[in-house]
């Protein structure tokens, strides 16, 4: 029976509920107001995948504290606009070893999309091995729209997820699906109504993967990603400074300037 040794209390921006019984980790996302995504918060959750590693977690669902408003805005727009050259580094090095970590999971992964899950907002999901959406929210990568060039794993994702034809007009047309074009298109598996159903689903998946063996089951869980990961692990010191340098360009700087302010326009302040 899998026990728990970690203590996952310390952890600031996630709520834990690891279920004893069956060894299924709940993970909520919780930082306001919409779970973008920070250093901090990226550091906080690749040490969270150790900490469910090492308690032989047999199952993992993400959801969102801030239930039918976001699972997550992305990546956090003011803390990459004007960064420091060594936080904008830091910030795209702890972005590509969560989003591989999670990609490869010795234990399977499920996304439960309480909430909107726009560019940034749809890494966790796509680095899961099953996603589950709620109705009325909109979920896609449209960097292209902020003038972002998508990295090669990112696109690897969306084409491992929707394939190639789907991926290619999805990526170059800044879509953000609603939750019924999103299922018809496969970037969700399944619709719930609510989200106590969607983790039921989210259950009944984990479930299933349980009846494989666990060490052949990653095995051909690596195999089969193959393609991402070898995007992931290509020429990372180049890619990575790609990123860095697009982030720090006057371009995508203007373009988070102008987003900055499209929000606070919206709430009037
Ligand atoms: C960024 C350059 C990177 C270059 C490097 C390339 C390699 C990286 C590859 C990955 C590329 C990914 C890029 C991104 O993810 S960019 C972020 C994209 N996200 C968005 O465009 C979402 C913007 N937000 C929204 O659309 C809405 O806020 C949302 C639908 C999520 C929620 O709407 P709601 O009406 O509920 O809430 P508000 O709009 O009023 O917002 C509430 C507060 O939250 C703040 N907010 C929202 N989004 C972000 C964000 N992304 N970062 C930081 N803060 C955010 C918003 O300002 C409000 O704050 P205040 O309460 O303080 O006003």
């Amino acid at each position: 029976m899998p026990y728990v040794c970690a203590d996952y209390s310390k952890y600031k921006f996630v709520n834990v509920c690891w279920n004893s019984e069956n060894g299924i980790a709940t993970v909520t996302l919780k930082r306001p107001p919409v779970n973008s995504l920070t250093a901090e918060f990226l550091r906080e959750l690749s040490s969270l995948l150790l900490d469910l590693e090492k308690d032989e977690t047999q199952g993992l669902i993400f959801t969102s504290e801030f239930d039918e408003k976001v699972f997550s805005a992305g990546l956090d727009f003011k803390e990459l606009y004007r960064p420091s050259i060594d936080h904008a580094k830091e910030f795209m090095s702890l972005l590509h070893s969560f989003s591989f970590r999670l990609s490869c999971t010795a234990y399977p992964t499920v996304a439960v999309i309480n909430g909107h899950a726009p560019a940034g907002g749809c890494i966790i999901p796509l680095c899961c091995e099953y996603r589950i959406g709620l109705n009325n929210f909109n979920i896609g990568l449209n960097e292209l729209k902020f003038g972002i060039l998508l990295p090669d794993w990112l696109s690897s994702l969306m084409i491992h997820t929707i394939g190639s034809r789907n991926a290619e007009q999805a990526i170059l047309s800044g879509t953000l699906f609603s939750s019924e074009h999103a299922l018809r298109i496969g970037l969700v598996d399944e619709i719930a109504p609510t989200k106590e159903v969607a983790l039921e689903k989210a259950t009944a998946f984990l479930n299933k993967a349980k009846i494989v063996n666990r060490s052949l089951r990653l095995d051909a869980k690596l195999h089969l990603r193959r393609p991402i990961l070898q995007e992931f692990q290509k020429d990372i010191e180049n890619e990575l400074a790609k990123n860095v340098s697009l982030l720090m360009s006057d371009k995508v700087q203007q373009s988070l300037d102008a987003h900055i302010k499209i929000l606070k326009e919206k709430r009037g302040n």
